[in-house]
């Protein structure tokens, strides 16, 4: 049988393609937002596309899922109020529930059918779906978080798909505004921050932006995601003005909750070594200027 390839090419690495060979094609639509594609791949398992980008293979989710939520949660005494923006595979959902400390875990997403996609596809992601602290808010975050009451986060976790398209107005300064004042002082946002070796001028603008308007700290992090163009994914921490927040030296390390864990799946890639790993940056992303 002829068995296809997916060519990733996009403006999002020029000049670079990235392909995957296709066992078969799973899902395949137009949402309101963007395409929606689901394959069956050689070795990473099922993958999830959103308008010709790779969102996630069951293969290597766990470096990206883990990451982005423990990195923020593990950096604050007893998270208890927590948003995701985006993360409508529900992976994030997942990793957020080994918290014991978690009582109210809202998501703001804006595409239903990221949503029932996973919970069709991907019953491993989508059952963060399942954990009775999830309230679902399926629409558009930057409306969400412009009613959301002062100082109510712990934590903001921004699981969003690249800046072209749908999340295109989740790296502007307006949008990280709300977000700062949903967060309680101390607080902390985990923001998905791109590829340090592709994505330099808009990380550069990212850290400016957040800078300004996070008095706390920020800082940038990387995981090794090999199914995303340069196999590397960036994470910017940024914590608001109040108690202040050490984000090398994880203060809630996730070894203390491994007994709380709901589900049998144990961590496959975050500990707390990986945890300050993570912020170990090569010398031309220390210098901030991402790119000469
Ligand atoms: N919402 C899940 C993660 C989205 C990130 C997707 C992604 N991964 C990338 C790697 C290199 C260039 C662009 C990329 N965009």
């Amino acid at each position: 049988k002829t068995v296809k390839e997916v060519y990733f090419n996009n403006p999002m690495w020029p000049g670079e393609t990235h392909s995957l060979k296709v066992e078969n094609v799973l899902f395949k639509e137009k949402s309101l937002y963007q395409e929606v594609l689901v394959f069956e791949s050689t070795s990473y398992g099922k993958v999830l596309v959103l308008d010709g980008i790779v969102q996630l293979t069951e293969k290597d989710e766990c470096a990206y899922q883990e990451m982005i939520s423990h990195l923020p949660l593990c950096s604050i005494e007893s998270p208890k109020n927590v948003l995701v923006v985006g993360g409508g595979d529900g992976g994030v959902l997942r990793e957020i529930a080994r918290h014991s400390s978690v009582e109210r875990i809202d998501i703001c997403e804006i595409d239903q059918m990221v949503i029932d996609v996973s919970k069709k596809f991907f019953p491993q992601l989508a059952i963060g779906f399942e954990d009775p602290r999830v309230h679902l808010h399926v629409g558009d975050a930057v409306e969400f978080l412009r009613h959301t009451s002062q100082g109510k986060y712990d934590a903001i976790i921004v699981d969003s798909s690249d800046p072209v398209g749908p999340a295109q107005e989740l790296v502007e300064k307006p949008f990280f505004e709300t977000i700062a004042r949903a967060l309680r002082p101390g607080g902390v946002l985990c923001n998905m921050a791109e590829s340090m070796w592709l994505h330099t001028h808009l990380i550069q603008d990212m850290i400016s932006i957040c800078r300004e308007t996070f008095k706390g700290s920020v800082h940038y992090a990387w995981a090794n995601v090999p199914t995303y163009p340069s196999g590397v994914i960036g994470f910017l921490l940024c914590s608001t003005e109040g108690p202040p927040v050490d984000f090398k030296h994880p203060i809630n390390p996730i070894e203390k909750l491994e007994g709380a864990i709901e589900y049998k799946r144990q961590l496959k890639f975050y500990n707390s070594e990986m945890h300050r790993a993570a912020f170990s940056l090569p010398s031309f992303v220390k210098r901030e200027r991402l790119y000469d």
